[in-house]
C-alpha cells in the first residue's frame, strides 16, 4: 500500500518489486518524465512574465495552431528521453511522423517507446487556465536492435506498460500508472520533489458532473442530445452540474476525484470527434480503468481498439462507470433502436 507524503523516487524503488524481471529501464523513463516534467512546470509557470505565451506562428499535423508552450513542451520532452537514452522511439501529437532514437552505441537496444501529447489544453494558456502533459508508454513489438517501426506505435492501448498526466494547475500534479492502480504525486516547488499525495485514486462509481463542449449540442449524434437533456432533467440525483475547462486533463482529473463524465463525441463537424487516441484517449483509457471508472467511444471500449494511423481521432466517453455505461445506453438506443424506454423526455 503507497504511503501518503512519500518522495516519488522513494515510490519507484518501493514498487520495483511489482517488476520482477525488469532492468529498471521502466523506472527510469518514469524519473526521465518527472524531470522533463519540472522543467516545462518551470516556464508554464512564468507564462505572462516572459515571451513564451502566445502563437508560434505555424501549424502543426492536424492543421492546428501551435503555441509556443506546445513547442517548448515537445522539445523538452523529447530532448530528456533522447538524452538520456531509455527510448527506442517517440511520437507526438506536435510531430508529424514518429522519431527513431538510435542510441549513443547505434545498436537500438531501448525497448520502449513513449507516445505524448506535450501540452493538453494549449488554448488555456493565454488565459491562465490549467493545461496538462499526457504520456503512453509501451513495449516495442519489434525486435531489438533493429529501428523501430509504425507498428511498434500503432498498438491498442490494452497494451500500454504505464500512463500518465502532468496537470500544471494550482498546483502541479503527477498521476500514472503502470497496471496497478493509479497514484497521484504533487509538486512542492521549493524543494523540486513529487510527493505522493493522492495514494490510490479511484473515480467515484456514479457522478453529478458532465463535462462537454455545449457549444456543439446542434452537431451531436441524437444518443448525446438524449443523455445531455437526461443529465438536466429534475429527477432523483439530477439535474447534474455542467463543467467545461476546454483542457481534458483537467477535466478528467476534476471527474477522477469528484465523480463525473467527460465526452467528446462525433459531430456533423467531426465524424470521428476531435481527441487523438494514440496521445489522448488510450493513456487516460488506462489511467481511468485502473481508478474504477471507464472509457469508451460510445459503443466500445477504447483500450481494444486497433490504432490505423498515428494521427487517428476518435469519439471520447469517459469518467465514471455508472455514468458512462448510461451515456452509451443513449448512444445504442438512438443508433439500433430499443424496445425499453431508458428516458421519456423530448430531446427536440
Ligand atoms: O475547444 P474544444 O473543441 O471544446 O476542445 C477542447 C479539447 O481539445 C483539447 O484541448 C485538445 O488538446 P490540445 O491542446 O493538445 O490540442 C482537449 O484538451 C480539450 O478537451
Ligand atoms: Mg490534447
Ligand atoms: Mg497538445
Amino acid at each position: 500500500m503507497p504511503k501518503k507524503n512519500q518522495t516519488l523516487g522513494e515510490f519507484i524503488i518501493e514498487n520495483q518489486s511489482d517488476f520482477p524481471y525488469s532492468s529498471g529501464e521502466l523506472s527510469r523513463l518514469i524519473n526521465s518524465i518527472r524531470l522533463a516534467a519540472k522543467v516545462v512546470n518551470h516556464e508554464v509557470n512564468k507564462a505572462g512574465l516572459v515571451d513564451i505565451i502566445g502563437a508560434y506562428g505555424e501549424t502543426n499535423v492536424q492543421g492546428e495552431d501551435q503555441q509556443k508552450l506546445d513547442v517548448y513542451a515537445n522539445n523538452k520532452f523529447i530532448q530528456t528521453l533522447t538524452n538520456r537514452e531509455i527510448v527506442c522511439g517517440i511520437a507526438s501529437e506536435e510531430n508529424d511522423d514518429f522519431i527513431q532514437i538510435e542510441g549513443h552505441k547505434g545498436d537500438h537496444q531501448n525497448k520502449y517507446v513513449v507516445l505524448m501529447d506535450p501540452l493538453d489544453g494549449s488554448s488555456n494558456i493565454d488565459v491562465n487556465v490549467s493545461v496538462g502533459t499526457i504520456f503512453s508508454i509501451y513495449r516495442r513489438v519489434t525486435p531489438m536492435g533493429t529501428p523501430v517501426q509504425l507498428e511498434d506505435f500503432l498498438q491498442p492501448g490494452n497494451r500500454q506498460v504505464a500512463a500518465g498526466y502532468i496537470i500544471y494547475g494550482t498546483s502541479t500534479m503527477l498521476v500514472y500508472t503502470t497496471g496497478h492502480g493509479v497514484n497521484g504525486f504533487t509538486l512542492n516547488p521549493a524543494l523540486g520533489s513529487w510527493y505522493l499525495s493522492h495514494p490510490d485514486m479511484k473515480f467515484p462509481e456514479n457522478g453529478q458532473i458532465y463535462s462537454i463542449n455545449e457549444g456543439n449540442y446542434v452537431h451531436f449524434p441524437q444518443g448525446v442530445k438524449d443523455y445531455i437533456k437526461y443529465c438536466q432533467e429534475e429527477k432523483g440525483d439530477r439535474p447534474y452540474t455542467s463543467r467545461y475547462i476546454g483542457s481534458m486533463v483537467s477535466d478528467i482529473h476534476r471527474n477522477m476525484i469528484k465523480g463525473g463524465i467527460f465526452m467528446y463525441p462525433k459531430s456533423s463537424k467531426a465524424s470521428d470527434g476531435k481527441l487523438r487516441l494514440l496521445y489522448e484517449c488510450n493513456p487516460m483509457a488506462y489511467l481511468t480503468e485502473q481508478a474504477g471508472g471507464k472509457a469508451s467511444d460510445g459503443f466500445k471500449r477504447i483500450l481494444d481498439i486497433k490504432p490505423t494511423e498515428l494521427h487517428q481521432r476518435v469519439p471520447f466517453f469517459c469518467g465514471s462507470k455508472k455514468m458512462v455505461e448510461k451515456a452509451e445506453e443513449f448512444m445504442k438506443k438512438a443508433e439500433y433502436g430499443s424496445q425499453s424506454q431508458p428516458f421519456s423526455f423530448s430531446s427536440k
